[in-house]
Order: C-alpha cells, then sequence, then structure tokens
C-alpha cells in the first residue's frame, strides 16, 4: 500500500539550563492536547528551514535565523493518514520574547521529565534521544 509522506519540521528549542521548549498543540487539531516540539509542515517551494523559522514566529513569535537551526535527529512514523517524516532542529538563540500566539500552552522541561508529557507517538524516540544527549554532555 503506498503512504503519502508528510514532511513536518520541528524545533527543539534550548534554554541557558538545558530545558527544551513543549507546546501543546490546540483544540480542534489532530493530536490536539498532546506535548510537542514547535513547528509544521513544509510548505511547497519552501526549504526545510525556512518552514521552520516561519512556523516559530507565526506560533511563538520569535524571530530565528536559519544559521541558528542545527540539524539534530528525525522522526520517521506511520500515522493511518500518511508517513510523518520530521526533522529536528536544535536552536539556542533567537531574538524576541517567546509568546504563544495560538492559544498554546507551552511549558520549559528538562530533558528526563519530557517523558511526562502525554505526546505524539512519533516524538517519543525524540525526547530519548534528547536525554541521551543531554547525559553525555554531562
Ligand atoms: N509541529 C509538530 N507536529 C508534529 C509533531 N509530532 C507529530 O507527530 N506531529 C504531526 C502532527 C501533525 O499531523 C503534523 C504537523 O502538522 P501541523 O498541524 O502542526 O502543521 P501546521 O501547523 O503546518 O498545520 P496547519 O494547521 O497549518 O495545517 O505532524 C511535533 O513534535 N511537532
Amino acid at each position: 500500500m503506498s503512504q503519502r509522506l508528510l514532511l513536518v519540521v520541528a524545533a527543539a528549542l534550548k534554554d541557558e539550563t538545558g530545558r527544551i521548549l513543549l507546546a501543546q498543540r490546540p483544540e480542534g487539531k489532530q493530536l490536539a492536547g498532546l506535548w510537542e516540539f514547535p513547528g509544521g509542515k513544509v510548505d511547497p517551494g519552501e526549504t526545510p528551514e525556512a518552514a521552520l523559522a516561519r512556523e516559530l514566529h507565526e506560533e511563538l513569535s520569535i524571530v530565528v535565523k536559519e544559521e541558528a537551526l542545527k540539524p539534530l535527529t528525525f522522526a520517521s512514523f506511520t500515522y493511518p493518514d500518511f508517513h510523518l517524516l520530521m526533522p529536528l532542529y536544535g536552536c539556542e538563540s533567537w531574538t524576541g520574547v517567546i509568546h504563544p500566539r495560538e492559544g498554546q500552552a507551552i511549558a520549559w522541561v528538562e530533558p528526563a521529565r519530557l517523558r511526562d508529557y502525554p505526546a505524539p507517538p512519533a516524538d517519543l524516540p525524540l525526547f530519548d534521544w534528547l536525554l541521551e544527549q543531554a547525559q553525555a554532555e554531562l
């Protein structure tokens, strides 16, 4: 069976203490209520980095330079309607103050606590990857 491949870009925004920003998917969206990385679909003709900078501005009102987006790892996960391919970029610098613009709750989460937040299944290996990285940095 062939499945639609959906390219979604996501960011692990990291603060000075190593915490990662999660955002709760707003009501009415697919997977509502689950905690995820900010990001979204790459539009036709858009690079992944441009798409992620755009989404971060739309969702959180911050400005991120594409050079500040560091490729980390990716998720590849089959949902009922599509196959998700989601590169995860790290980002430690931006301008502006984080302000959720779509009514979504946000949380700064220590890597060891990421698994406490109900999340889309595609994200769970990414949570584990971030924890391993944080532990390796100690
Ligand atoms: N942004 C984001 N999406 C994720 C994550 N994990 C995960 O499975 N997804 C899925 C949920 C959605 O099916 C898809 C992203 O779609 P989206 O609805 O957030 O993208 P978007 O903002 O461009 O959507 P739209 O409402 O403008 O159509 O990827 C994640 O950590 N972050």
